[in-house]
């Protein structure tokens, strides 16, 4: 943390458990949980995946602190382009589900999923494609592939004109591999590195090793602004700001995140809002024309009440801030 902690009863006593039904299920997920907490700066939100240990959910932890105690940066613009987001559903339903978002100019399809071949992963971004002539496209897979599978889907795949592919296959070095392999074959497409950004232990080790072209930067899984500002500036590679699949309070964190980077050469995966059935304030943080706005969320106290999840998950969440609190304490 690169300011003084508050206390933690503090932190507890200005927090909002809430659960948010999802329109299209997302890496699994229907509802999605989160506690908001209110500080003298503004709204907070700690929402990481229920799964995740204290050590790793502790950075999500100072994330959420930060956007309570500290003002967001100054901003270097006032509206962020960014991709529509596209789960890995049935090909019948790629219209439908696009067909929510505004306009979009760039979209990431997910691929890859559990359970699906790479056929179906096709037969999706084929008809994004169809759907979406002009748009820029990219593909996420998640880490769901293994390296001769993620080399012949991709090889595939780069008919359609792909931007980049996001973490075909685990690791840093496994990046490293499908990258090497493409370029023999070559097969020009841009690999960027997420989960071997976000889950490893230095957030820089994929840029040193120029194992990819690119690096998924987010602001509640590294740590908040600042860090991820820091981290930015020393990465040898260009950044994509995405979401963590936040309520609004947490993408407009990610929003003021995009909005200090010096440079934005990607449209970022900031309109997730997009796939949630509600949201904690009637004014969602949503994108117009693929161009999310950047301001402060506030939550609005009949949201606060009608999304509330019950006692159980309150409890459960408020221990899970204590055990975050000291792990951050540790570190
Ligand atoms: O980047 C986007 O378009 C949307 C955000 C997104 O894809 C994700 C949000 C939250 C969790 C992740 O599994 C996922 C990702 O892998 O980038
Ligand atoms: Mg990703």
């Amino acid at each position: 943390m690169n300011f003084p902690l508050p206390a933690l009863e503090e932190i507890l006593a200005h927090s909002h458990v809430v659960q948010l039904p999802m329109q299209v299920k997302f890496r699994g997920v229907t509802q999605r949980e989160a506690l908001l907490i209110e500080g003298p700066a503004g709204w907070g939100e700690f929402s990481a995946f229920l799964e995740y240990g204290p050590q790793e959910a502790s950075r999500w932890l100072a994330a959420a602190i930060e956007a309570a105690y500290q003002p967001f940066p100054q901003p270097l613009r006032t509206s962020i382009p960014v991709n529509a987001t596209l789960p890995a559903v049935p090909v019948g339903e790629v219209g439908r589900v696009l067909e929510r978002y505004d306009a979009p100019h760039t979209i990431k399809i997910k691929v890859a999923e559990q359970g699906q071949s790479v056929d179906e992963d096709l037969a999706r971004v084929a008809e994004t494609r169809r759907l979406y002539p002009q748009a820029a496209l990219r593909v996420d897979a998640n880490m769901g592939w293994d390296i001769p599978t993620a080399v012949a889907a991709l090889t595939r795949l780069s008919d359609f004109d792909l931007q980049y592919a996001e973490q075909p296959v685990p690791g840093i070095t496994g990046l490293a591999e499908v990258r090497a392999r493409l370029r023999s074959a070559r097969i020009d497409l841009k690999i960027a590195a997420d989960e071997a950004v976000r889950k490893h232990t230095d957030p820089l080790e994929v840029s040193r090793l120029g194992a990819a072209d690119l690096m998924i930067i987010k602001a509640q899984p590294l740590g908040g602004i600042q860090t991820v500002l820091d981290i930015a500036a020393q990465a040898e590679l260009d950044v994509v700001v995405s979401s963590a699949l936040d309520t609004s309070v947490g993408l407009a964190q990610a929003a003021a995140l995009a909005s200090a980077l010096p440079e934005l050469p990607y449209a970022c995966g900031l309109s997730t809002g997009t796939l949630f059935a509600d949201d904690v304030t009637d004014e969602p943080l949503l994108a117009t024309a693929g161009y999310l706005p950047v301001r402060r969320v506030k939550p609005q106290p009949h949201k606060l009440a009608k999304l509330h999840p019950g006692q159980e998950r309150e409890a459960w969440w408020h221990l899970r801030v204590r055990d975050c609190y000291a792990q951050l304490l540790e570190n």
